[in-house]
């Protein structure tokens, strides 16, 4: 039997499930992390990272003594980059002594990413280039939207609504033209408040309706700065049904903020089968 010691953690109930693996010795399979993020026979949660020594990654190319956020979706699958998890990573380094702060840098699949820690629970993250693209036409719960492609490392749809509430959001979306996006997408759905304020619902690729997205909030803040033809650098308030993050965007570069808490250590007992 094999027993991993583990922690759990959210960014504005974005939620993951945190192992420690310096020299690559548990790299979980698909199987593994769709067990441990199985929200009824396993820990629970939208997302796995692993902490591992960049020296492990064949593709990067930097500094190998960082350490590398290895991603993974609720299904298994590898993302780029999270926008939530780079924070909760932060602070699961900084909680369990692998990394000082206020400033800890971080390997991603999307590149370097650096991360300032706050006082309170909060930390605010570089998050690179945001590259608006150009318009699709995505289609859920059986309606069709109008979209536009936004990148943050990992790819996205971002769509304006009126109604947040009416939509359905159960199951996977498509879009056309279907090279759109030959890797999956995010979908985030928007809908104005007010002034540089957004709220947000998103169907996350590789997991379904989550309470929030952190490169999501980014993309959405992005579509809706460019919507409204507005100067940069910018900023965005931006509710999602788990909380609500900062959003700052300056020419090449995002930043965003919001809450990162560790809320449990534990052991993990993987089943035989596995
Ligand atoms: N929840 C994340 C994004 C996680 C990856 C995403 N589902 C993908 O497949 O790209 C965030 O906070 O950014």
């Amino acid at each position: 039997m094999r027993r991993w010691t583990f922690s759990k953690g959210h960014g504005t109930q974005n939620d993951f499930v945190l192992l420690q693996d310096r020299e690559s010795m548990l790299n979980p399979g698909e199987a593994e992390v769709r067990f441990i993020c199985h929200r009824h026979s396993g820990i629970g949660a939208d997302g796995l990272l692993r902490a591992v020594r960049a020296a492990h990654i064949p593709e990067w190319e930097g500094n190998p003594d960082l350490w590398f956020m290895d991603y993974r979706n609720a299904d298994g699958s590898v993302a780029e980059m999270c926008g939530n998890g780079i924070r909760v990573f932060v602070r699961f380094l900084l909680e369990q002594d692998l990394a000082t702060g206020p400033v800890v840098q971080v390997a991603t699949r999307a590149g370097l990413r650096e991360a300032t820690v706050y006082p309170d629970t909060s930390i605010r993250v570089a998050m690179g280039p945001v590259t608006l693209g150009g318009e699709v036409t995505v289609t859920v719960g059986g309606v069709k939207h109008r979209a536009r492609t936004v990148s943050v490392g990992n790819p996205h749809a971002v769509s304006f609504v009126d109604d947040l509430q009416a939509l359905q959001l159960f199951t996977a979306p498509t879009w056309s033209p279907p090279e759109a996006f030959p890797n999956g997408v995010n979908l985030e759905f928007v809908r104005r408040v007010g002034e540089r304020h957004v709220a947000m619902r998103v169907y996350e690729r590789g997991v379904g309706e989550t309470r929030s997205c952190g490169t999501g909030t980014v993309a959405a803040a992005a579509a809706a700065a460019a919507a409204a033809a507005e100067p940069l650098p910018v900023s965005y308030r931006v509710d999602v049904p788990g909380g609500t993050v900062e959003v700052e965007l300056t020419e090449g570069q995002a930043f965003l903020t919001g809450p990162a808490v560790i809320i449990a250590n534990g052991e993990l007992i993987l089943p035989e089968e596995l």
